[in-house]
Formats: C-alpha cells, structure tokens, sequence
C-alpha cells in the first residue's frame, strides 16, 4: 500500500533494494538529525498530521454507521446517540464521507508539499557539500555510489516522510480504534478474533516474503539471461571469430532452465500461499461469521453489530499486515538517512558556492616555488609519492616536469592546484606559503589543460566560457581565434550554438583539445599547468595545438607535465623526477651534457623511436 502510494511524489519507485539499518536508539538519534530540515515547514507538517488523525478517526465510524443502518433498518436502535431514521444515518455517513474527503486532500497536498521541500532543501545541501569536498573524498569512492545516496537514498527519506510516517500512523490509530470497538461491541467475540487474528497475518507475512525472494531470485537470473545476450551482441565479432555460436547458445539455454525451475518452484509456493490464503484467512472470518451468527441466535448480538465487527476485524487485520512492510521501510530510511548524513557531516573545502564570492582578492604574479615538498595520497600513506621535492618556477617561465610513468607528475600539478596538501614542506605562491592565500584565489589564478578533456553537455560557447562565466560572446569568439578553435567551430551549421558532450557531436581529440585551451584563454590565469595528451595527434592536428598552446603559455608561468621531450626543448627548465624524487634540472643542454643521465636516456629512447 505504502509503495502503491510513493508515486504521488518525485521519489518514485526504487530501482535497487536499498540496505536495511538495525533501528537502535543511537540510530533514531542520528535520523533525527534530518527533522531539522522540515522545521521550516512545521506548521504545515502539523497540521497534515492533526488532518490525518481526524481522517483515520472518521475512517474509523463507518462500520459502526453501517451495522447502525441495519439495526434501525430491523427496528433495533441500541447507540442513542445516533438519530434512529434511516434517512439521517444515511445523510450523516454522507456528511462525514465528503468530510472525510476533505480533510484527506489537505492532508496529502501538505504532507508532500513538506516532504518535496525539505528534501529538496536536503538534496540541495548534499549536493553543494559533495562539490566542495576536498579531492581525497573522491578518491575513496566511487562515483556511481555517491550519485546513489542522492537519488536512491533520498528518494527512500522522501517516500518515507511523505507516506510510510503517515500510513504508520494511520494504521495504528486504525488498529488500535478498532480493537477497542470491537471490544465494545462484544468482548468474547473480540477475544476470539485476537486469540487467531495475529498468527493467521504473521504467518501469510512471512510466507509471502519468502514468495517475493523467490520471484526476486527468478528476476536475477532472468536478468543474468539477459547479460548474456547484451553481451554476445556486443561482441557479435568475437563471437563469430572465435566460431562460439554453439558455446554461446549452450549458455544462454542453461541459464533460461534455471529461471524455469525457479519459477516453476515459486509457482508451487504461491499455488500454497493462495490455498493458505483462502482456507484460513477466509477460514477466520468465515468462524468469526460463524461464531458471531451464533451469538446473534442466541439474542446475545445484534445482526448490525455483526457487520460492523467483521468490518473492525478486517481493518485489524490489514493494519497488521502492513506492519511488517512499513517497519522495513522505515528501516531503509534509517539506512539511507545515515549514509547521506555522513556527506552532510563531513568536512568541505574552504571554498563558497556563492558566485559574488568568486572575486580575486590577492593577487598572484606567478612566482611558483616546491620547498621541500614531502607528499603522500592519505588515502596511501605508506607510499611517498614525492619526496623533498625542491624547484622554483619564476613568473613567466616555462618549467616543464618530465620522468617514467607513476614519478609523481601529475601529483605535483595536483598539489599546485591545492587539490592536496603536502605533509611537510611548502609550496609558496609569490614567495608567500600557500595557505596565506584562500583558495580560490589561489585556484583563480591556476588553470589547467587536462590530458583528457572533458566537455560538459552544452553548446561549444557554454564549454568555452566555463573558463569565465560572465564573458562576452566577443570574448568567446576572440578567446576561441586564439586557440585555433574558431576556425572548425564555424565549420560546423550551429558554430558555436553546436552541441558537444554526450548526447552531442563528438570533437576529435585536438578540438577538444583547442577548447579547451579557449576556456584557459578566457579564465587568464597567472600560473599555467599543461597535462600534455599522451596520445598523439596527426601532424596538422599537433601543429595547430601546438600553436594554440604557445599562444596560451604567452606571459604566464608553465608548468608542463610532458611526455613527449620534443615539446620542451624551449623551456626554461626542466624537472626530472623518478620514483618522486628531483633527479636532474637543468635545460635541455645542459640535461644532455650529463652522460649518465636518465633525461639524456629518455631522449636517446624517444629519439630511436
Ligand atoms: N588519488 C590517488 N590516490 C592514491 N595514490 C595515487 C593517486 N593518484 C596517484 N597515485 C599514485 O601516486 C603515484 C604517482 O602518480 P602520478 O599520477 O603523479 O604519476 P605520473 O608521473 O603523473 O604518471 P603518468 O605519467 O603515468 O601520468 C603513483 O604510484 C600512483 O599510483
């Protein structure tokens, strides 16, 4: 019912079955947490749950005004305090059903008005937490699992707010309502029902959850199957190549005769359950029916009465049986609640989300210096990635990083991007450490052009201007002349209106490249870090890169991470490092003049090949 019921808001059903949390009182304590975020909405919140109250004790007096219309209705009249006309019970059930209307419309409109508010407000929060949390957080986890505690999560605390929380209530307000009518319409009956009633609703509870892993089960395997195709069509190729037709046949069949025979198990399960279903779930009432008939012969019980019993007993016993159900709602909520407060809890960046907080404050000419840098990932710390890692970079010059695979390279330029911090020794902007600065000033100033490039979804000016968000379409326009980029941007029917990412045109690896060189263009910065692509481009491709880049490296320090040794002949210096430590520096004569040198033998090699 609960989950029937899910689909009135944005949270939906769920695609996975989240985990379940033990609910302890540490752990009511920590999802409690999370009410914080409906006190905005509290009167509303309120006033949804006094509107359910009234609408579950409104529920609560139809059986009692139906047995009372077939008591007048045979000339008994035994509650006083209803009018003994047909005619005005009949009108007072109306009145109460259109009240009962009524109040249940308010009572879901606020209910998921607050739940969509305050989730949103929670999303929100995730969200801008999880963007400015610091690097190593990332590097720990996975991003599909954190893209699941802010859809799959969140959806199961919105579903729980909107309708588990209420339905609970409901419920027991229904269940507890009608065992006391019950008992007041006639005791040794109510004992009856009890005495059978919760073993009958425990028993099919438990039963039709074995049911439900069954058919889960013959799902997974079917999925399996499934696999199985997505996976030979994919590789159709290899398949043929490898004249695997028959292998491939032979497993997808195996596989179908395992969903046969959990199916056909199942099958037989839910053939019981049904008999179970009918003989004693009916069987009860059918005895209550039975029992109570008997009473009513005996004068002892009105036939109205009667009817408003076998009502109360199915309202207790569909209370009962969405416990089970609900409770294990309210327990993947708990689960999620804690996982999401877990981002919420943890430490961000020093950075804000607010655009007018963006301006540099201090500024940075470029004076980039490694004091003894010591530095290993925290998610590793027994290795050292960079070890007493010395060099000065003035502004203006060009120092280029080179080494084997794995040096630190990469480490290095995330460090100058304050992505991490080193555990001992200082990286110096200015002559000045760079925790004297924020950093976003810091990370103002520092553009990178990535080894791999990523667009974003949008239009080639929106990737653009992500390196400046409030640049002027002539900016764009001359930031992309700058770097080559104009030209096949125009080539295109949509130029800079053509959609990239994804869903769009795809660019080759030297137009991305080129954009993203525009981007750094327009962003400026002070000090430059250039991944250079290890894969290489044609010729024409390379030169008008190449070209883009010089353009870009023009009055600003560069720091170069390159691997091919012909790019950095120019530079002012070069860094060699090995197993992150500063082997050799020097310019490229003087790395020559040392015979034993692992530049020299890198260019040797390169120069081979
Ligand atoms: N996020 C990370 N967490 C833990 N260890 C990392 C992380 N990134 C890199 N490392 C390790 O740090 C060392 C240096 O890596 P780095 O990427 O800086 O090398 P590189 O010189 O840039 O290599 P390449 O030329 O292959 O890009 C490697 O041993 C790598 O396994």
């Amino acid at each position: 019912m609960a989950r029937g019921r899910g689909s009135l808001n944005s949270g939906g059903k769920q695609g996975e079955e989240l985990p379940k949390a033990k609910i302890t009182s540490q752990s009511l304590k920590n999802s409690s947490k999370l009410l914080k975020y409906i006190k905005p909405y509290r009167l509303k919140f309120f006033a949804g749950l006094f509107f359910l109250f009234i609408s579950s004790l409104v529920g609560l007096s139809f059986p009692a005004i139906l047995g009372s219309l077939i008591d007048v209705a045979q000339g008994t009249h035994k509650y006083k305090f209803l009018p003994d006309s047909l005619t005005a019970i009949g009108i007072g059930g109306f009145i109460l059903l259109f009240c009962q209307a009524f109040v249940s419309f308010f009572r879901v409109v606020w209910f998921v008005q607050v739940a969509e508010r305050s989730l949103a407000d929670i999303r929100r929060e995730t969200y801008f937490k999880l963007i400015t949390l610091p690097m190593n957080f990332f590097a720990n986890r996975r991003v599909g699992e954190l893209n699941s505690r802010i859809s799959a999560d969140l959806s199961q605390i919105q579903d729980t707010l909107t309708t588990t929380l209420a339905e609970m209530l409901r419920q027991l307000i229904i269940m507890i309502g009608s065992i006391i009518l019950l008992a007041i319409v006639s005791i040794k009956l109510t004992l009856a029902v009890l005495a059978i009633l919760p073993f009958i609703v425990g028993f099919a509870v438990i039963f039709g959850r074995f049911i439900r892993k069954l058919s889960r089960q013959a799902q997974d395997k079917l999925a399996e199957s499934n696999t199985i195709v997505e996976e030979t069509l994919q590789g159709i190729a290899n398949v043929k190549a490898f004249v695997n037709e028959a292998f491939e046949a032979g497993r997808y069949n195996s596989n179908l005769q395992e969903v046969i025979k959990i199916a056909v198990k199942g099958a037989k399960f839910r053939g019981v359950f049904a008999s179970f279903i009918v003989f004693c779930l009916f069987g009860a009432f059918v005895g209550v029916i039975w029992y109570g008939s008997v009473l009513v012969s005996h004068k002892e019980m009105l036939v109205g009465d009667l009817t408003s019993f076998i009502m109360y007993t199915i309202f207790v016993g569909a209370a009962m049986g969405s416990f089970p159900d609900l409770y294990s709602n309210v327990q993947k909520a708990i689960g999620a609640t804690e996982r999401v407060l877990e981002i919420l809890e943890e430490k961000g960046e020093d950075v804000s989300i607010h655009e007018s907080d963006n301006e540099i404050k201090q500024r940075v000419d470029g004076n980039l210096i490694f004091d003894n840098v010591n530095f290993h990932y925290p998610s590793r710390p027994e290795i050292e990635v960079l070890k007493d890692v010395s060099f000065e970079a003035k502004a203006g010059q060009r120092v280029a990083i080179v080494g084997p695979s794995g040096s630190g390279k990469s480490t290095t330029a995330a460090l100058i991007l304050q992505f991490y911090h080193p555990q001992s020794g200082t990286i110096l902007f200015d002559g000045k450490p760079a925790d004297s600065y924020s950093l976003t000033d810091i990370r103002n100033q520092v553009a990178i052009v990535p080894q791999d490039v990523l667009l974003f979804g949008g239009t080639i000016r929106e990737n653009i201007a992500y390196g400046k968000l409030k640049a002027t379409e002539e900016e764009i326009v001359a930031a992309a002349k700058r770097a080559n980029a104009h030209q096949f941007v125009t080539s295109f029917p949509e130029g800079y209106d053509t959609v990239v990412g994804e869903r769009g045109v795809k660019l080759s690896g030297g137009q991305r490249q080129r954009i993203a060189i525009a981007r750094a263009l327009l962003k400026n910065p002070s000090i430059l870090i250039l991944d250079e692509a290890t894969s290489s481009l044609d010729s024409e491709s390379e030169r008008l890169v190449q070209e883009a880049l010089e353009e870009l490296m023009k009055n600003r320090t560069s720091v170069i991470i390159a691997h091919r040794l012909s790019t950095i002949r120019e530079a002012d210096k070069i860094i060699v490092l090995e197993k992150g430590i500063v082997i050799e520096s020097g310019n490229h004569e003087e790395l020559l003049g040392n015979e034993k040198g692992l530049y020299r033998y890198l260019s040797q090699l390169q120069f081979e090949v």
